[in-house]
């Protein structure tokens, strides 16, 4: 049918046209991809993809930072030929997204034992060779990478991980079997389907006013305190989870709080990190820490917290010495929340 076949038709495709926007195509051709099975092997032919090894992705170093390089199939076909293996742990892959331009962007791990198991031979340093880059972790690279790789290699390791756990049905003991996108898994002897899982993680930055709450644990990288964190518990609402992980990790009680921003964190597993600003009672901030889940906690001023922001540089701290903690780099939803709170102190919170 020609694409101007009357007024009516003309009138419909502009409108169209008008109304989806390059967002919204996009979206749908995820969606697509996610729930076609054809439609998502059509797009590895013209995809382009990442490469991972045990969880860790490939990276090339450029100036100060890392860059994520992309392969296309044929490009992988060779190297997985070079290497004696046949393209079958191509069907590993996952779909971690696509460009504006609707090419799909997929996800490979070449070290991973999974269902495919060929792939258990590749050898690591060889195929470093041949791709001019190293395999690096994520928790060592995730804060030299740009924004948009950032958040692609952190999808595509968090979905990558959760295949590589998850092969078998919980109820059944069978293998499942991933669908062509990696979007579910799905067990063939009772049809139920398994989709990935995150973990919603709230973090608040408490406020009494005039000072904020940071906190460390013993795990945290020496001398980092952030804002205090916590898992939801099944059944509980955020503001039940905020007011819980509060009580129970320095005794104080909420007064109002307020939601900011949201994040998928990778580490340790996949989180969805829920940025909020919480006050407590006014003078109610005698802290009883709970040294069975955090090392220390202290309220701290203002101009002290934006003074350690300008100087949030590990290397500079080491070296001078003078700087008596650190705070989370940029990347970190827990820097920005208290970025946030430095910069605008006179946000009006709404009740808890
Ligand atoms: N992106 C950021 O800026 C930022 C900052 C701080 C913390 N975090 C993340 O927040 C997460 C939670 O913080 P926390 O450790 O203080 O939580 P927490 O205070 O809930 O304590 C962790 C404990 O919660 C229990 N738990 C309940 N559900 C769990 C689940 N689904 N997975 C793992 N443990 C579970 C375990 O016993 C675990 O030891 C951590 O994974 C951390 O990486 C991110
Ligand atoms: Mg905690």
């Amino acid at each position: 049918m020609s694409l101007y076949c009357g007024t009516a038709c003309r009138r419909k495709f502009f409108w169209c046209y008008r109304l989806l926007s390059t967002y919204v195509t996009k979206t749908r051709y995820l969606f697509e991809l996610k729930e076609d099975d054809d439609a998502c092997k059509k797009a590895q032919q013209t995809g382009a993809f990442y490469l991972f090894h045990n969880l860790a992705p490939l990276l090339q170093k450029s100036e100060h930072q890392y860059l994520a390089p992309q392969y296309s199939l044929l490009e992988l076909e060779r190297l997985l030929g070079k290497f004696g293996q046949d393209s079958q742990i191509l069907e590993d892959s996952v779909l971690i997204g696509c460009s504006e331009q609707q090419e799909a962007w997929f996800a490979l791990d070449l070290g991973l034992n999974s269902s495919s198991s060929i792939n258990a031979s590749l050898q690591k340093a060889e195929m470093e060779t041949a791709l001019q880059g190293s395999f690096i972790k994520l928790t060592k690279a995730l804060f030299e990478l740009n924004v948009k790789d950032a958040s692609l290699l952190s999808t595509a390791q968090a979905l990558l991980r959760w295949h590589d756990t998850h092969q078998f049905c919980s109820r059944s003991g069978q293998p499942t079997k991933k669908n062509v996108s990696g979007s579910k898994r799905v067990c063939p002897s009772n049809n139920i389907i398994y989709y990935p899982q995150v973990a919603p993680v709230v973090i608040t930055l408490v406020s009494d006013g005039t000072r904020c709450l940071l906190v460390r644990q013993s795990s945290f990288p020496k001398g980092m305190y952030s804002a205090l964190a916590g898992f939801c518990d099944i059944g509980e609402s955020l503001e039940e989870t905020v007011r819980r992980e509060i009580a129970e990790e320095v005794g104080l009680e909420v007064d109002r709080l307020h939601y900011s921003a949201s994040q998928h964190w990778p580490f340790p597993n996949s989180t969805l990190m829920i940025a909020c600003h919480a006050t407590v009672k006014p003078g109610q901030t005698e802290l009883q820490v709970n040294l069975k889940e955090l090392e220390a906690a202290a309220w701290f001023s203002r101009d002290e917290v934006a003074t350690v922001l300008r100087r949030n540089n590990l290397s500079n701290q080491q070296q001078s010495g003078a700087v008596p903690f650190w705070l989370p780099p940029k990347l970190a939803i827990a820097h920005q929340l208290i970025k946030e709170w430095v910069e605008k102190p006179t946000c009006s919170p709404l009740p808890a």
